[in-house]
């Protein structure tokens, strides 16, 4: 029978606490004032447009960009004033999934999923080659162990990426634009899975991407950033009802509003040699 110890705060504590958080780069102020929480077992998807952010808030998680003012908390700890080894410490319980979930070309699947084991702990190959195959059980390549990854399609690879980015049971998963590149039946077997896994091994997870439909069926909570900050937060449904004409424009995908299909440029006739219209 399992007891839970009512003064103990461990399962309770949000793994992400970003609080009143200012950051950029240098002296270029990129988001001001953020405040997001991220329960434990939960999928956040981060959206946006181009050069909002997204990048930027994910590399704040992982401190390869301290605050400029404010706090990030993973686990209830500052990770601001870690030192290497504290923060090498937290870092290995995260997995990351890079934009497209690049391969070691000259290694095989397995050894690509067993790379960070190798890498990260002093486990027997027996123990290794066990914990390989377990992952790419869950992500449905255990047969595809021996391939190459150029011999596998681009959503396997995606898969295999996946696997290596669980290899080490980290307790958060952030993935840059998991579904880039992918084609739609890839696209969604890659969305469930990363719900499935998260589900089935107690993970939290973060998602940036551009792609409103897939990552709004998974997730629990969604963040847009955009005009230098967090401009609403909420469920998928709290979205895709906001009345805010920005995030109205962003999820609902049409091409003007608030945010400008044409960026700031010289007039269309002075840069096309045509004659002034006249003034009336
Ligand atoms: N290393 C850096 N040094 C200076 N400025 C940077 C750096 N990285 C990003 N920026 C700037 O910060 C802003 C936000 O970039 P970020 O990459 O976080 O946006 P994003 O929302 O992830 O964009 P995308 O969807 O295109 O990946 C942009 O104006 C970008 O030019």
């Amino acid at each position: 029978m399992a007891f839970t110890d009512p003064h103990s705060t461990k399962n309770v504590r949000p793994l992400i606490e970003v609080k009143d958080v200012t950051v950029g780069y240098g002296d270029r102020v990129i988001l001001k004032d953020v405040n997001v929480t991220l329960p434990r077992g939960k999928v956040m998807a981060l959206i946006g447009s181009s050069g909002g952010g997204k990048t930027t808030l994910l590399r704040l998680l992982t401190r390869q960009l301290r605050p400029q003012s404010g706090q990030v908390l993973f686990d209830g700890q500052d990770l601001a004033p870690m030192d290497q080894a504290q923060l090498y410490a937290q870092r290995r319980r995260m997995g990351m999934l890079f934009q497209f979930g690049a391969l070691f070309t000259d290694l095989s699947v397995f050894e690509n999923v067993a790379f960070p084991l190798r890498e990260h702990t002093r486990l027997s190959e027996p123990m290794i080659r066990d914990l390989v195959l377990m992952k790419l059980n869950a992500v449905g390549l255990r047969g595809s162990r021996d391939l190459m990854p150029n011999e596998v399609s681009g959503g396997m690879a995606r898969r295999v990426a996946l696997a290596r980015a669980i290899a080490l049971d980290p307790d958060l998963v952030l993935y840059d634009e998991p579904f880039a590149g992918l084609d739609p039946i890839s696209l969604g077997v890659t969305a469930r899975l990363i719900r499935d896994l998260n589900d089935a091994l107690g993970l939290t997870s973060v998602i940036v991407s551009h792609d409103i439909h897939e990552t709004f069926g998974i997730a629990d909570h969604v963040v847009m950033v955009a005009n230098g900050g967090v401009v609403a937060q909420g469920t998928p449904d709290e979205l895709r009802n906001s009345d805010n004409p920005l995030v109205h424009q962003f999820v609902n995908g049409e091409s003007d509003g608030p945010v400008r299909f044409h960026q700031p440029a010289s007039p269309v006739r002075e840069d096309f040699g045509l004659p002034q219209e006249e003034s009336a």
